[in-house]
């Protein structure tokens, strides 16, 4: 989530009309920093400049004064502007954009003196961006509203590029909420502040004047049909949406009517769970390393953000996620669906353009009529798509399969003048004109024909001339200051010159001279009113494509869904027919029975380095709901837990997982902490963080959960560790009775499997061959012979010195094993140092040679001779 930066406050007294202007704007948006269009550039002027000029790495200028002071000042081109705007809204500002929204030439009419008028179009935050270049296709961004009040969260969100609005009444689990969703931005009532989040007046959150607002916005007496949302609901979505129509700035915002989640319905996760499974995101924060990474096989951007969302919030509904397996089934081709149809299912997905946020602009006002032409060629890819799967599926198909196409309407009007109208690649703006098609208009052809005409008619000007002046060089041109104009060389110039020559002077430039006359004026005319008209005929017409797909944006948006949801079907099944996954069994009672199952990422990074991976059952369920898992670290454990927790979410997400079988009763909450989790910024300790996650889990987790923990206690003194590990496993067992794979080095606990009857012992197995630690990672019944610590730590390569002396201490340890106090036996141990030196290498050529020597034998001169053969050996390595 974005920090939010605040830029300074307007100038006081400004000393121009210009400065009066501008403070006037910057008034309207203080924590923003401003672009104040002036001709080609947007201009950023006192701190906003400072702040800018930092952030963009450009130069930091001066203009004018400010009570005795240069007014710093920097800019940046309009051409390039989106750009800037993408680093200025990433680095945390929120940006105000303001037009020239009048003639210069209107301005100039009231006096010298009169400033362009200018008003602010819109303030970009990284929320609600809209453009192509701003946006990352394969990601939605969310923009969050939230509101805490006596009776329960309201948490919504919206996504403006595509429209998609949602709202949830959450009674808890707030950060739960968020860490699912990652808002870009988030906004908070100002006294209910979060970090990150932007605080706005209490006001904003109204929700007598929400209801009324989004009822308005709807065009709906009530929101009933919607769903019956909470107080706290409201106020949420009000603010939402008046925050986003703020940004907008009078520029109409596309919403499709609200959708309630219902928490019960998604399996719940945590922060550190989703941290600790990198579902969407790897340790490292980014896409890459992630499940989704490893498993998107999607071919549009929008299936991309379909499957990121499915995966952040599997199902809970059995129902919900059988449509789904049963869609992924159906185009894996299991069973028996006809050979081809995936395939041409992706083909023709591969050419559908982002629909949604082509509409999200075109709604925006923001569309270019490259937009126009992605719901031309959206619409081309839906009616292909459906074609095909509406002749595939007449032998039989899944219910979602129907209900997607039933999504996809007749859009043939549209598409038809949509096609007729556009040129095949429009250019991105239509000041140049170029985006109708000739044979559309006959009368914008006409005009065409004339400006091409005229333009002809120019070009024989140019010969004519000559003849008639006899001047071979004269030539006619035409540049955007002067307009058409003949020009000669100077020194030809003089009868042009001449008066009743016919030619009126217009420049003089060095060597040239430029003249027009009176027919070359009419032929140029003819062209500027000929195109002025023309590009008035393909304006007219653009807005009428425009309104024309608007009518339908609410269709439109439910056919680019449907797309998504079937790119994300094939696309799943394309990876369970190519990575070999099966389709999940899901049941009602608690169970998680895996064959040979493997872990999605590290599989795919060890067949990528050529090395194979080792599948592993897994059997939860009664008389063994508990795994107690022990064996040496780099044994595979982590790996082991997490691959387990993954096939739950794959398979709840409606995915195919990657195992030969699989059977899993439905998992409300999951609950997953494998690997260090730091929070020292907010100034917790390792230690501290777990106790906090495993305090959560206690609490949270139910007969229907799955919990997966790894080394628990492994951050304080052993014999505290070791209690806790015990006690929190006891409760895990008895209280919670939650499915629980936990991993430990304590091997003690391994004495709980005799008292609990559904705890079972699982170990990671190694073998040791010629003194060597060799990890099969196979997961076998019972306890780990021993922890192999030392093992790891020779083949990480700590020194042999440090080795011998730990194997000392563990023997003596081991032999202590069971004594009150930790380190019970270690007293008679000789300390570290002496162990060192009883260590030391046996061969010492110094000492060796000293022994050697005769003293009472020695001559004064061998005696001098061997001091400086001694130096030399002490000074050897
Ligand atoms: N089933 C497997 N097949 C092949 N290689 C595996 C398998 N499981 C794990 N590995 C490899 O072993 C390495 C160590 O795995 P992992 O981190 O799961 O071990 P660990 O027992 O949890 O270790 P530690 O306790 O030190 O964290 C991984 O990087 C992975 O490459």
């Amino acid at each position: 989530m974005a920090v939010l930066v605040t830029s300074s406050p307007a100038p006081v007294q400004p000393a121009t009309p210009m400065m009066a202007q501008y403070a006037a704007l910057k008034a309207e948006v203080p924590d923003a920093l401003l672009l104040y269009r002036m001709g080609d550039f947007y201009e950023l002027f006192f701190e906003d400049a400072a702040r800018a000029a930092a952030t963009l790495d450009i130069a930091l200028t001066h203009r004018g004064a400010h009570q005795g002071q240069p007014i710093p000042m920097c800019g940046v081109p309009v051409h390039a502007h989106e750009s800037y705007l993408a680093r200025l809204v990433k680095a945390g500002h929120r940006v105000a954009i303001a037009e020239q929204t009048e003639d210069p030439a209107e301005a100039k009419k009231r006096g010298g003196k009169a400033v362009v008028a200018r008003a602010i179009v819109r303030v970009v935050t990284p929320g609600t961006l809209t453009e192509e270049s701003l946006l990352q296709g394969r990601s939605a961004n969310w923009c969050a509203a939230l509101f805490c009040g006596p009776e329960g969260s309201g948490l919504a969100w919206a996504d403006v590029s595509t429209g998609m609005f949602h709202v949830e009444h959450l009674t808890d689990a707030v950060d739960d909420a968020l860490a699912r969703l990652a808002p870009a931005e988030l906004l908070v009532p100002a006294e209910q502040p979060r970090e990150g989040a932007t605080p706005l007046p209490r006001a904003r959150f109204d929700s007598r004047a929400a209801e009324a607002a989004l009822c308005r916005r709807f065009g709906v007496a009530t929101l009933d049909g919607f769903g019956a949302f909470g107080r706290a609901e409201l106020s949420a979505m009000g603010a939402l949406v008046a925050h986003l129509e703020d940004a907008a700035r009078g520029a109409p915002v596309r919403l499709d009517p609200p959708r309630q989640v219902a928490s019960a319905d998604a399996m719940a996760m945590d922060a550190a769970t989703r941290a600790s499974l990198e579902i969407t995101r790897s340790a490292a924060g980014t896409r890459e390393g992630s499940l989704l990474a490893a498993i998107d096989l999607t071919v549009t951007g929008a299936g991309a953000r379909l499957l990121a969302d499915d995966l952040s919030s599997p199902l809970t509904g059995l129902g919900r996620i059988e449509a789904r397996l049963g869609l992924v089934a159906w185009f894996a081709g299991d069973p028996g669906a006809p050979g081809g149809v995936r395939a041409a299912t992706r083909e023709a997905l591969k050419a559908a353009p982002d629909m949604a946020r082509a509409l999200g602009r075109i709604a925006a006002a923001r569309g270019s009529p490259r937009d126009l032409a992605a719901v031309r060629d959206g619409l081309a890819a839906a009616a292909a798509l459906k074609a095909v799967l509406r002749q595939a599926s007449e032998g039989g198909a899944p219910a979602l399969l129907h209900a997607t196409l039933a999504d996809i309407a007749d859009f043939g009007t549209l598409h038809a003048a949509l096609a007729a109208a556009l040129v095949q690649n429009p250019p991105p703006g239509v000041a140049e004109g170029g985006v109708i098609a000739s044979g559309f208009d006959l009368a914008l052809d006409e005009l065409r024909l004339l400006a091409h005409d005229t333009r002809r008619a120019i070009a024989q000007l140019e010969g004519v001339l000559r003849t008639r002046t006899g001047i071979a060089t004269l030539k006619v041109r035409h540049n955007g200051v002067i307009g058409y104009h003949v020009e000669v060389a100077a020194r030809a110039a003089d009868a042009l010159m001449a008066a009743g020559s016919g030619f009126h002077h217009r420049q003089t430039l060095a060597g040239v001279m430029r003249f027009d006359t009176d027919e070359l004026r009419g032929l140029a005319s003819r062209i500027a009113q000929a195109q002025a008209h023309a590009l008035a005929a393909e304006a007219a017409h653009v807005e009428t494509l425009r309104e024309a797909v608007l009518d339908e944006a609410d269709a439109l948006s439910r056919a680019a869904r449907a797309l998504a949801r079937l790119d994300v079907g094939s696309a799943l099944g394309e990876l369970a027919v190519t990575r070999h996954w099966r389709r999940p069994v899901l049941v009602d009672e608690p169970c998680l029975h895996i064959t040979q199952g493997r872990h999605p990422v590290v599989e795919a990074a060890r067949l990528a380095a050529g090395e194979s991976f080792v599948p592993n059952d897994c059997v939860l369920g009664d008389g063994s709901r508990v795994w107690l898992l022990t064996g040496p670290n780099m044994g595979g454990k982590s790996t082991f837990l997490r691959q387990n927790a993954l096939i739950a979410v794959l398979a709840q997400a409606g995915s195919f997982v990657p195992a030969t079988a699989a059977t899993l009763g439905i998992v409300d909450r999951l609950f997953s902490r494998v690997g260090a989790s730091d929070n020292l910024a907010q100034g917790r300790s390792t230690f501290m963080v777990e106790m906090v996650e495993t305090a959560a889990i206690l609490r949270g987790a139910t007969a229907k959960s799955l919990v997966i923990l790894d080394e628990v206690g492994r951050g304080t003194s052993t014999f505290d560790g070791l209690a806790l590990a015990w006690a929190i496993l006891e409760s895990l067992h008895d209280v919670q009775r939650c499915r629980a794979l936990f991993a430990s080095h304590y091997h003690e606990l391994t004495g709980l499997a005799a008292r609990l009857d559904a705890l079972a012992l699982r170990t990671m197995r190694v073998r040791e061959w010629r003194g060597e630690l060799v990890f099969l990672h196979e997961v076998g019944e019972g306890a780990a012979p021993g922890s192999y610590g030392l093992a790891v730590a020779r083949l990480a390569g700590v020194p042999d010195a440090v080795l011998a002396r730990a194997g000392e201490v563990l023997a003596r340890l081991e032999s202590g094993r069971g004594a009150v106090v930790p380190g019970a036996g270690l007293d008679g141990l000789p300390l570290f140092s002496a162990a060192m030196a009883s260590s030391r290498p046996t061969s010492d050529p110094l000492r060796e040679r000293l022994a050697d020597c005769q003293p009472d034998s020695l001559s004064p001169r061998a005696a001098l001779e061997l001091v400086y053969e001694l130096k030399q050996l002490s000074a050897a390595p």
